[in-house]
């Protein structure tokens, strides 16, 4: 008989593996699939933490069903209300119907908007409430905002397990194991810093407060349990703790982004010239992203990572190019702190791309280094010296910024 995938003697793993769905958020790519994490908790009340994507609630019931056969469930906990996670609440109510879902004030207005069925059995609980479940003893540590108002943790002091919901979270399924020792590990750290520059990368405070919030509770704590990826342990936890700590302080590394939109090549042969001024300089992180070849989870996702962002524009139809105004209007929206920047751009008879992104620069808060470049058609050696010129101001930048 195949094995149960157990995280404790008593705490099962239920969730799935998603590797059809191409763009999480209709949005992100998910080149290494997603798993949806479910976690089954077996004592004389029978707990459920979260559930998954509704497209997978046959697998995900069926799943339950060879732990604990046709016992009912007692409790579903719903950390997070995102349809990732809560999708099968209504199909399980309906297989389950003395089930009681557990939840707070927020919780449970999210919950009518999406079941407005679901009026009975509700449990709202409060910071710091806690649950009997026999031998388990739950607790709930709520976490606004990361990244949706309703957010909570949930604690198991007996395992010593913390229910994290999206926190510490990252995209790739889980294909032979569960446990961050047990798998080959790598990918999802780096997948950890795309999914929280695209998911959580707007609320760095609340993420904070969070982490802030734990600490202080000094709970012991032997795995982390998010809604998707891996389950950490001592083995891998710290790095992902980091990881999350850096991003949601905006703290970034000694590197550039160079982002750009070209339709005929003359804004690309800027921006490789600034980035060979860059790097001639002696900055070894230098990522070049072409806004209409690259996802923006990509460019996010460096954004986050390092320091100086580049950002080269043609002017289209007198405003800037609309793939590069999407992007800048994602940052805008992450209200991403704390980087240096440059502008360039390309134009023919009145450029407008430049004048019109170096507001949003300033609207950001962030340092803008050098002067703003704008050429007319292709570049001239002029052009060019400028340009590898300004690659090596936002060198000197950065290095007086991390000095080693
Ligand atoms: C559809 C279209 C609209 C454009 N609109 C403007 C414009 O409003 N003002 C301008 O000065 N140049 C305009 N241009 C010219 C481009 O900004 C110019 O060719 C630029 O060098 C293109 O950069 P690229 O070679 O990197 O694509 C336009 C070009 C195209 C194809």
């Amino acid at each position: 008989m195949v094995p149960q995938i157990s995280i404790t003697d008593s705490i099962y793993y239920v969730g799935v593996n998603d590797r059809t769905k191409d763009l999480f958020e209709s949005l992100w790519p998910l080149p290494y699939g997603v798993s949806y994490n479910s976690y089954l908790i077996v004592d004389e009340k029978i707990t459920l933490v979260d559930t998954v994507d509704i497209c997978y609630s046959e697998q995900f019931f069926r799943q339950i069903e060879r732990v604990i056969g046709d016992k009912p469930i007692d409790y579903l906990i719903v950390n997070h209300m995102e349809p990732d996670h809560s999708g099968s609440i209504g199909m399980l109510k309906r297989r389950y119907p003395n089930m009681q879902v557990v939840g707070n004030k927020k919780t449970f207005t999210m919950l009518k908007a999406y079941y407005p069925d679901i009026t009975s059995d509700l449990v709202t609980v409060a910071e710091g409430d806690s649950l009997d479940t026999g031998h388990h003893k739950l607790s709930f540590v709520f976490a606004p905002m990361v990244h949706w108002p309703e957010v909570m943790f949930t604690y198991d002091a007996t395992d010593k397990v913390l229910f994290s919901a999206d926190a510490f979270g990252t995209f790739g399924t889980l294909d032979s194991h569960i446990i961050d020792s047990e798998l080959d590990i790598e990918h999802y750290y780096q997948e950890m810093y795309r999914y929280y520059a695209c998911i959580v990368g707007k609320y760095g405070s609340f993420v904070q407060k969070v982490l802030q919030k734990v600490k202080e509770l000094n709970l012991p704590i032997d795995k982390v349990c998010s809604t998707h990826g891996p389950i950490w342990t001592n083995f891998g936890f710290q790095r992902a703790y980091d990881i999350y700590d850096q991003l949601s302080r905006y703290a970034t590394e000694k590197g550039a982004v160079v982002l750009y939109g070209s339709m005929y090549g003359n804004t690309t042969v800027m921006a490789d010239t600034i980035a060979r001024g860059l790097g001639e300089a002696g900055i070894k992180h230098v990522v070049c992203h072409d806004v209409s070849r690259t996802n923006p989870s990509y460019i996010l996702r460096d954004l986050f990572r390092y320091r100086a962002f580049i950002v080269g524009s043609p002017t289209y139809s007198n405003e800037i190019y609309m793939p590069i105004l999407n992007i800048l209007n994602m940052i805008r929206l992450r209200e991403v702190k704390d980087h240096i920047c440059a502008v360039f751009g390309s134009c023919t008879w009145a450029g407008q791309a430049v004048r019109k992104i170096v507001p949003i620069m300033e609207e950001l808060k962030w340092e803008i280094v050098g002067e703003p470049l704008e050429q007319m058609g292709a570049p001239e050696e002029a052009d060019l010296k400028k340009a590898f010129e300004l690659g090596q101001a936002v060198a000197q930048r950065l290095h007086e910024l991390y000095k080693e």
